[in-house]
């Protein structure tokens, strides 16, 4: 997907939601245990009840992995199901995969090529060469971390080398990197106070935003001081939505959820 089309469908659903699918089988109802592929019926029921309230979905891959190979099958039914039902809908898989070139490649290959997501979280510790391999397939995405959500994110990505802090040589060092037009960012919602320097470096580039829900961030502070021209903000929430409920109106109550921050994000859309 382009981003001209993800920002279309942004401004057409008046949404830049991202639901996270992080499927914990202690977590879903009960009754979905006893299907074939319990995480699979668990991810259409949400999908079909709130793909129009979204313009994403994240499925964390640990959650499949966790599963072994059962859990990659359901992975894979799930980003089939979206492509071929919905594909409109941008995709993200959240690996945070590098590694040397080769090697990076191959991960590029996996969920670009095999898997067919839009896009794919990287980590930028391994530098240029660990990320540049996923830049260079069209039409994809490489989201890579720049300012993560959690508390370890002061261990390193605030200190400073040479007056800046890591996280802005992160994202001012990848701008010259071979095709970074393809490079997002992760930048946490419990961060808020940092946007109004992370949009000074990159100013057009989309941010995929994870921590409000669950984690505490707030979407009006986010907005505030994240949003670009062409809104460049994916808003993620992955608990706070998809376990809204236990019960067997789980699907309903987690569009419920979806619904509230929607109608809050359609009065930042022009
Ligand atoms: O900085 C980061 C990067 C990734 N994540 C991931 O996003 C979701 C958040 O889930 P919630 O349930 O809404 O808290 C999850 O998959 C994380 O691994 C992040 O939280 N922070």
């Amino acid at each position: 997907m382009t981003t001209k089309e993800l920002v279309a469908q942004i401004q057409k659903k008046k949404s830049f939601l991202c639901i996270g699918l992080d499927v914990d089988l202690d977590k879903i109802p009960s009754h979905l245990l006893k299907e074939e592929d319990p995480i699979f019926a668990f991810n259409k029921a949400i999908i079909d009840a709130t793909h129009h309230l979204c313009v994403s979905y994240k499925p964390n891959t640990a959650f499949y992995e966790a599963y072994g190979l059962k859990g990659w099958k359901s992975l894979e039914k799930t980003i089939h199901y979206l492509n071929e039902n919905y594909p409109e809908i941008f995709t993200i898989a959240d690996a945070k995969r590098g590694d040397i070139g080769n090697t990076s490649t191959m991960y590029a290959k996996a969920f670009f090529e095999d898997l067919a997501f839009d896009s794919v979280t990287v980590a930028p510790y391994m530098g240029k060469d660990s990320v540049e391999p996923f830049l260079t397939f069209k039409d994809k995405h490489t989201i890579m971390l720049a300012l993560t959500s959690n508390e370890g994110a002061f261990d390193f990505q605030t200190k400073k080398i040479d007056d800046n802090e890591l996280y802005k040589h992160v994202l001012e060092t990848s701008k010259s990197w071979k095709n970074s037009e393809n490079l997002m960012y992760v930048v946490g919602a419990t961060k808020a106070e940092y946007f109004t320097e992370i949009r000074k470096i990159v100013p057009n580039s989309f941010l995929l935003v994870p921590g409000v829900g669950a984690q505490g961030g707030n979407l009006q502070d986010v907005c505030k001081y994240g949003l670009s021209e062409n809104v460049g903000l994916l808003i993620n929430s992955s608990r706070g939505i998809i376990y809204a409920s236990n019960g067997n109106d789980f699907a309903e109550k987690a569009a419920k959820k979806a619904l509230k921050i929607q109608q809050q994000m359609k009065n930042y859309i022009k």
